[in-house]
């Protein structure tokens, strides 16, 4: 069975653990007017709290519960950001391939106080600091592949990147009298819930 595609005016957010997908996507979306899906939201919103979801079925059953969220979220236009394993998987990769991809890129030094106690994310278990290092080693390639345009955020608030993304994709802005409020769907509030659960 072939796999949807995303819409070329589907922006995607990629990139490492806590370097910032779910808070600029939030206020990328305000910015632009466009809707906002986080997938770890949905994921935990539909199954619960994602450290739940990784005991239960394994990082394999999480991705796959994962890959079929993501499908339904890319092909809807807006601004989706994704978990930051998303991308490891195939069918996800292949559905990414017309999307605006935009990888958040950072270091270890950026993010570790984001991370330092983070209990959130269970692939982090034990020593934060190490385990996000290996796994941006391994798929820091993936991301740079899969990447239309890569920000690297080092040194940018929240906000600083919003605003590079959309230096980086200036047709994102929308007329300003004709731009609506921003619509939600599924995982899109404004509000400040954890997107990890627990
Ligand atoms: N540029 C930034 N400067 C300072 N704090 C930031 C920045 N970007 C994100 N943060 C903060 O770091 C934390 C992690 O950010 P966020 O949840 O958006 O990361 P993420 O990339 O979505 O991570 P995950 O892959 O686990 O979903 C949040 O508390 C967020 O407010
Ligand atoms: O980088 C990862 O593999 C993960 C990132 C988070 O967004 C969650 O999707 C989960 O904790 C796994
Ligand atoms: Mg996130």
């Amino acid at each position: 069975m072939s796999s949807p595609m995303a819409p070329s005016d589907t922006v995607v957010l990629i990139g490492p653990m806590a370097v910032g997908k779910t808070a600029v996507g939030r206020m990328l979306a305000r910015r632009t007017g466009r809707t906002f899906v986080d997938t770890d939201r949905v994921l935990v919103e539909r199954y619960g709290p994602i450290r739940g979801l990784f005991d239960q079925h394994g990082e394999e059953g999480f991705r796959l519960l994962e890959a079929d969220v993501v499908q339904g979220a890319v092909t809807d236009a807006g601004i989706v950001s994704l978990g930051g394993g998303a991308v490891l998987d195939a069918g996800t990769q292949a559905v990414l391939q017309d999307a605006a991809v935009v990888f958040l890129d950072t270091d270890a030094r950026t993010v570790l106080p984001r991370i330092s106690r983070d209990s959130k994310r269970p692939l982090l278990a034990g020593n934060p600091l190490e385990r996000w290092q290996e796994l941006y080693d391994q798929r820091r390639p993936i991301y740079a592949r899969l990447a239309s345009v890569v920000i690297d955020t080092r040194g940018l608030s929240v906000r600083g990147t919003a605003d590079a993304v959309v230096r980086a994709l200036p047709h994102l802005l929308p007329d300003r009298h004709t731009a609506s409020p921003p619509r939600t769907a599924g995982a899109n509030h404004e509000s400040r819930t954890d997107t990890h659960g627990d």
